[in-house]
Formats: structure tokens, sequence, C-alpha cells
């Protein structure tokens, strides 16, 4: 393939490309004229097209060339092979333990907030699991174009806003256990069930119109470079600015929950050692499990989110051309990015592990069904029911039942 673009002519010959100016100088490639620009290609780092250097000048020009993101080819030649796979199992593995906790959850009745979130939960990991053979058939280069292209669009996009549905989901979860320590029951309006309904659907319903512009600001005639089309690519001016703007505000969604959860587990984490103190427990074993059990939350949520969230800032600044860098930079940083965004993905997989460590009554059911042992659904409705109230006024009373708290 051969590219033009003013005085720089490209060539690409399997995957190895070289460029320079087309006139005035020896060997250079003959002029001809273009149809439509489809994409400027740099050189590549281990280029085996050694036979057409280039001049330092030549470079300099081609850097320039290369400063936003669409003048450069990305390199697929790991990502297409490890992601899909990576993406293959992850989809095996979350469709299984998503299923199986949908399940179980909707079975259970929303007679608390922390189920109705849990529930809520539940079904944005089964949502982002369903976009994941499209980003894996997009990933690994199978099929039209078309596909990639509906994969930017929406299934791209949908996959993103569960994620940072989740985040928040996972922010009111911790809120919720922090709220049953220090204020008793009924008392907090937050702690009403239809409370916790409006403020899932108040998630829901914000996350899905703020991710709308990215859907119909990709309404652009994509222009496939090296074979691989960038989801940018498809965006006008204003759908860029609304993809970077909007990355922002996911960082300020990230990282505001992961302050508000560090909060209010520091506070939960302080109570659930005094309790231990007050109540002379000697059972250290049962101390340690219990603290290992407050911090699953937190540590599930930084180990997945946090890589993702330090490796987008500047992925986005080179997608919109607002940081000036060189190709081979935005390779390095698209793999970054693909990394990080597969290890976010993961946490579809480790959120059954805090229904089963946090959510008693899931844990019992989740026995059940695996033991084949029938359960009183009339005994379950009134443990989910009545414990929050029995925990509560036990807290005000000892300690001790701050540890119960925890595990409802
Ligand atoms: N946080 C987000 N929320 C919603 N949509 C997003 C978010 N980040 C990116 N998108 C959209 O998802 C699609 C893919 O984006 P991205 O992963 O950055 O592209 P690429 O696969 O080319 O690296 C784009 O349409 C983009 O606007």
């Amino acid at each position: 393939m051969q590219i033009e673009v003013g005085q720089i002519s490209c060539k690409v010959e399997g995957g190895a490309m070289g460029c320079r100016r087309k006139q005035g100088r020896k060997g250079s490639f003959t002029q001809r004229k273009t149809g439509k620009l489809i994409g400027i290609v740099t050189r590549q780092p281990h280029s085996s097209s050694g036979d057409h250097p280039l001049s330092t000048e030549d470079q300099k020009m081609n850097n320039t060339l290369s400063n936003t993101s669409i003048k450069c080819v990305r390199d697929t030649s790991v990502t297409a092979v490890i992601f899909p796979c990576l993406y293959s199992i992850l989809f095996v593995v979350a469709l299984i333990l998503n299923s199986l906790a949908a399940w179980i959850f909707f079975s259970i009745p929303s007679s608390s907030t922390f189920v109705v979130f849990l529930k809520n939960v539940v079904v944005a990991d089964l949502l982002m699991t369903l976009t994941i053979p499209l980003r894996v058939l997009s990933d690994a280069g199978v099929g039209h174009w078309q596909l990639r292209a509906f994969h930017c669009r929406y299934s791209a996009v949908l996959f993103y806003i569960t994620m940072y549905i989740s985040i928040l989901l996972l922010g009111l979860i911790s809120l919720d256990r922090y709220l049953k320590i220090v204020r008793p029951p009924g008392k907090c309006a937050l702690q009403r069930v239809r409370v916790g309904q409006a403020l899932s659907a108040a998630v829901w319903v914000v996350m899905l119109s703020l991710a709308l512009p990215n859907v119909i600001l990709s309404d652009q005639q994509p222009r496939v470079s090296g074979g691989k089309l960038k989801c940018t690519s498809m965006k006008s001016k204003a759908g860029l600015l609304w993809h970077e703007g909007f990355n922002y505000f996911c960082q300020v969604v990230f990282w505001g929950t992961l302050a508000l959860m560090v909060v209010c587990y520091t506070f939960i984490s302080k109570k659930v050692y005094e309790s231990y103190k007050a109540s002379k427990s000697k059972s250290q074993a049962v101390s340690r499990r219990t603290k290992a059990k407050v911090f699953v939350v937190v540590g599930v949520f930084f180990i997945c989110f946090a890589p993702f969230h330090f490796a987008r800032v500047p992925y986005t600044l080179t997608q919109t051309g607002s940081m000036v860098s060189h190709c081979q930079a935005q390779n390095a940083l698209y793999i970054a990015k693909e990394t990080t965004l597969w290890l976010s993905a993961t946490n579809v997989c480790l959120d059954p592990l805090i229904y089963v460590f946090l959510c008693k009554v899931f844990s019992k059911r989740l026995a059940a069904a695996i033991c084949c042992k029938p359960l009183y659904k009339g005994a379950m409705e009134s443990h989910t029911a009545t414990s929050t109230q029995m925990e509560m006024s036990q807290i005000a009373q000892s300690n001790r039942m701050s540890y119960s708290t925890m595990e409802k």
C-alpha cells in the first residue's frame, strides 16, 4: 500500500513501512494521484524496510505528521492474538458466574438497599459480559470493518458505561455499609429501599445519557488505516471533544468513588477493631478473617480499576491529538490501555466474590443451590427483612454485632 500526503510518501509492505520525500531525492517514489486519504503511516520501531531509511529532516516531518493519533498506524500484531484469547476466557467464566448470580439474586426479595445495589451490579456485569464476544471479534480483526465500526459506536460504549455503573454502585454499597454502622435503621433516607432503587435508576439514566453523544457523534466515514479502524476516526470534532471530556468525567467518578470507599472502610474497620477489643475476643483467626472480608471490596476495586485509570488519561490525550507523541509511544499507550482495560473487565468475575463474602442471604442460597437443599422461602425472607433492624439495635448495645453488619 502506498500513501501520499503532501511531500511525504509512505509505502507499507508486509507490516513494515518506510516514508520519504517524493521529489528532488534520489530513488524517491513516483508521485501518484491517490484518491481519498486513508491514513498516514509512520515508521515502525522494528521495521524491516531498512532499504528506505529516513533522513533526520524527513523524520522530523514524519513525526510532525504523526502528531495526531489518526496518522499513526496501530500495531496490532500482539493485541490481535493475546486479547481475543484473554477476553474469551473472561467471557466464559463471567457468563457462568453472573448467570448463576442473577438466578440467585432474582429469587431474593429486594428488602434492603444492599440487595438492591447488588442486583443492579449483576445486571451491569451481565450486560458488560454480553459485549465481550463482539470485542473479541473486533480485536481479532475477524469480519468486515463494519463489525469494528459497530463495536466502536455501540458495543464499546456499552462496555464502558456498564463498567462505570458498576463502579458507582460499588461506591453506593460502601456508603450503605458505613451508614448501617453509624446510623440507626430507618433514620437515614439512603437506607430506604425506595431511595436505593431511585439512586440505582439515577445512576443508569445519568451514565446512559452522558455517554449517548459518544454514540451519536461517531457518525463520520471511518478511515481504515493499516487495516485497523480506530474508534476515534469515526468521530467528528465535537465527538472527539465529548470523548475527551467524558473520559475526564469518568476519571472523577472512579477516583471519587475510591476516596469514598477508603473513608467508609477505614471507619468500618475501626469499628470492627473496637468491637473486638471491647468484646475481648480471644479468636484472632476470626478477627483476621473479618478484616480480610472488610477489605475485599476495596482491594478488588483498586486492583481491577486503578491501573486502567492511570493509563487512560495519556492514551485519551493521544487519541484526540491534545498530546504530541511519537507513533511508537502511541502504540505503547494503546497496549497499556488494552492490558489495563482487560484487568478492569476481570471485575465482572470478581464481583461475585463480593456477593459470596458479604451477602449472607446470597451465600446461603448459593450453598442451598449447590447442595440441592430446599430452602424455605418464608424463612429466607424473614431473615432478610429482619436482619437490618436486629443488627442495628444490637450494634447500639454491643460492638460485637458490627461484624455481622459487614456480613449481611
Ligand atoms: N468512559 C467511556 N464511557 C463511554 N464510552 C466511552 C468511554 N471511553 C471510550 N468510550 C467510547 O468507546 C469507544 C471506543 O473507545 P476507545 O476504547 O478509546 O477506542 P479504541 O478501541 O480505538 O482505543 C469510542 O466510541 C469511545 O468514545
